[in-house]
């Protein structure tokens, strides 16, 4: 019996066999392939069952689709942009969603250049007639790109690949990034220019190589257009509506600029009438940037090794809605997530009303690591409570927080305590009141050692029963009697008081869960002003 359905969606554009060769060889997995998937009525269909997608940009993973799956865990990506999946409903759903930065960089790399050369020699026009019979070499002089300025926008990793060749053409390279490092410019070789409106009117060539945001949308507009050399040629081999197609063709028409190269458009495929392809001076090619033997076999296998690693060991990889988790880390904090759950969830029965900020405050050695994933795991449980445990994952997180208006911080203390590692959640709300409770590990072992400023130790299993009560004689003996009677059986007992005949605490762990009359029985016991009750 196959434990995971793969889906590997498509609209004609598989993924390498290398890669469905991978998924196909696990006995625990069941693989299709359909790449017939270009309406989303059919991807709804077909995604009913699965546990992981995998798409290249043919399939789109929309809100719909996700929300008709139950059982997605995951949806990959072979390649790097996830603008065909919904990540935010995805995270909201708690699916992960993986991509492949990298496996392709080369190929796109050298596909954007080959436009760029194309352009400048009018290689596609200079084709097609031969072919047609004509032999018209005075219709074709080119443009040399040496010398020229080239100004890429977006240096991150297809961008550098493609800077690194245009120098060894001879090209001065400016950069547009507002996320690049002058050292990393200077380790290229290139001028960083801050302002993208003062980088593009030097521009002989531009080249655009950023993701497509609400940031980046029509980047390159009619106002733009209009600012730019006669002689400046365009070349987009990264996402379509980075520039505003309309406003391209009206600039190509007019002769405003000189030429665009597009492997990429607003609208993929364009239709006839599209204005672009009536355009002059014009090289395009169907986004084939990653269509490569080597990019296509580097992106299959690597989505397809994710994916396995994801739904058998629970590892996270180039996740774009998670910190990554590899299986050596997941090994070194696997305990601190089921604890820090634990704790979140304990602190969330004790937390004042209408409490808007969790904070946690790591100690020791468990702080001197990445703590980004104990923070969710503890923030899953705090919202449990909240919103439902089937709601709140690690995923969702940050999102179900913000949603409720909850902030959550974080602060790390590496100097040796008490305790070799510590993770204290502490609630509050805007009247200052809080709530706090800290653990550690004792020899592997997980132990509560404080519940707001009373100092227990117990270990967390079985069910908890926190008692809350004046510090005076008789009161275990009283909680006792009733929870004997009520054949619920104490099986450890920390006691703790601020003072004598002060606030004491009680922590009991108990052989079974007692009822709602049980907890309403012993808060009504004179003395006892709270009973919190949590199984594990
Ligand atoms: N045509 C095709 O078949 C392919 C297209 N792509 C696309 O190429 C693009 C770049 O891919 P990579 O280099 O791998 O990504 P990357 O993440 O390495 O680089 C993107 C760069 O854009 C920069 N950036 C972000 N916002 C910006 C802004 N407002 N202005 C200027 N720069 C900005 C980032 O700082 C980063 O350096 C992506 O959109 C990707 O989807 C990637 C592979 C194949
Ligand atoms: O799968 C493809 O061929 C498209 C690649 C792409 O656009 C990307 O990786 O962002």
């Amino acid at each position: 019996m196959s434990k995971f359905n793969i889906l590997i969606a498509g609209n004609n554009d598989p993924i390498s066999s290398k890669g469905i060769d991978l998924l196909k060889a696990e006995p625990s997995f069941s693989v299709e392939v359909n790449m017939n998937l270009k309406a989303e009525d059919a991807m709804i269909e077909a995604s009913r069952n699965a546990h992981a997608i995998i798409v290249r940009s043919g399939a789109k993973v929309t809100a719909k689709v996700l929300e008709a799956a139950p059982n997605l865990k995951v949806v990959g990506r072979a390649g790097v942009g996830v603008d065909n999946i919904d990540v935010p409903v995805a995270s909201k759903r708690g699916v992960v969603v993986m991509n492949t930065p990298g496996g392709n960089t080369i190929s796109t790399a050298e596909q954007a250049f080959t436009l760029m050369m194309a352009l400048s020699r009018k290689t596609p026009q200079a084709h097609a007639t031969i072919v047609g019979g004509k032999w018209d070499r005075a219709k074709f002089k080119g443009t040399e790109v040496y010398g020229k300025t080239l100004v890429v926008l977006g240096m991150g990793r297809i961008g550098a690949e493609f800077a690194k060749r245009a120098k060894a053409f001879g090209m001065t390279v400016i950069a547009y990034d507002p996320y690049l490092s002058k050292n990393r410019a200077e380790s290229l070789g290139v001028t960083l220019c801050e302002d993208l409106d003062a980088a593009i009117v030097q521009a002989d060539y531009i080249t655009m190589h950023m993701p497509l945001t609400p940031d980046t949308k029509h980047m390159i507009n009619a106002k733009r257009l209009g600012t730019l050399k006669k002689t400046c040629r365009i070349i987009n081999c990264a996402r379509g509506g980075l520039i505003d197609d309309a406003a391209l063709a009206q600039a190509l028409t007019d002769g405003t600029i000189a030429g665009a190269a597009l492997d990429v458009f607003e609208v993929e495929p364009p239709p006839a009438d599209y204005p672009l392809l009536s355009a002059p001076n014009t090289v395009f090619t169907p986004h084939l940037g990653a269509s490569t033997e080597e990019a296509q076999e580097n992106v299959g296998i690597e989505i397809a090794e994710v994916i396995k690693a994801h739904l058998l060991q629970g590892t996270v990889v180039n996740a774009v809605n998670m910190p990554n988790v590899d299986p050596k880390v997941l090994a070194e904090i696997g305990p601190f997530l089921k604890f820090g759950e634990l704790l979140g969830r304990l602190v969330s029965q004790f937390a004042p009303a209408r409490a808007n900020v969790v904070r946690i405050n790591y100690s020791g050695k468990v702080g001197s690591g990445d703590t980004t994933l104990i923070s969710r795991a503890v923030l899953k449980g705090f919202l449990e409570r909240a919103v439902g445990a089937e709601q709140v994952n690690y995923i969702n997180a940050n999102g179900v927080a913000e949603n409720l208006g909850i902030r959550f911080t974080e602060s790390r203390l590496t100097e040796p305590s008490e305790f070799t590692d510590l993770i204290e959640v502490v609630a509050k709300n805007d009247s200052g009141d809080a709530a706090s409770i800290a653990g550690t590990f004792f020899a592997g072992e997980p132990r509560i050692v404080r519940v707001n400023s009373h100092r227990i130790e117990a270990r967390p299993e079985g069910t908890l029963l926190f008692i809350e009560n004046i510090d005076r004689p008789g009161m275990i003996a009283a909680y006792s009697t009733t929870l004997g009677k009520n054949q619920v059986n104490i099986a450890d007992m920390s006691l703790s008081r601020d003072k004598e005949s002060g606030k004491a605490l009680t922590l009991l762990t108990l052989d079974s869960t007692p009822g709602a009359e049980v907890i309403a029985e012993l808060e009504k016991i004179q003395g006892i002003s709270k009973v919190h009750c949590v199984a594990i």
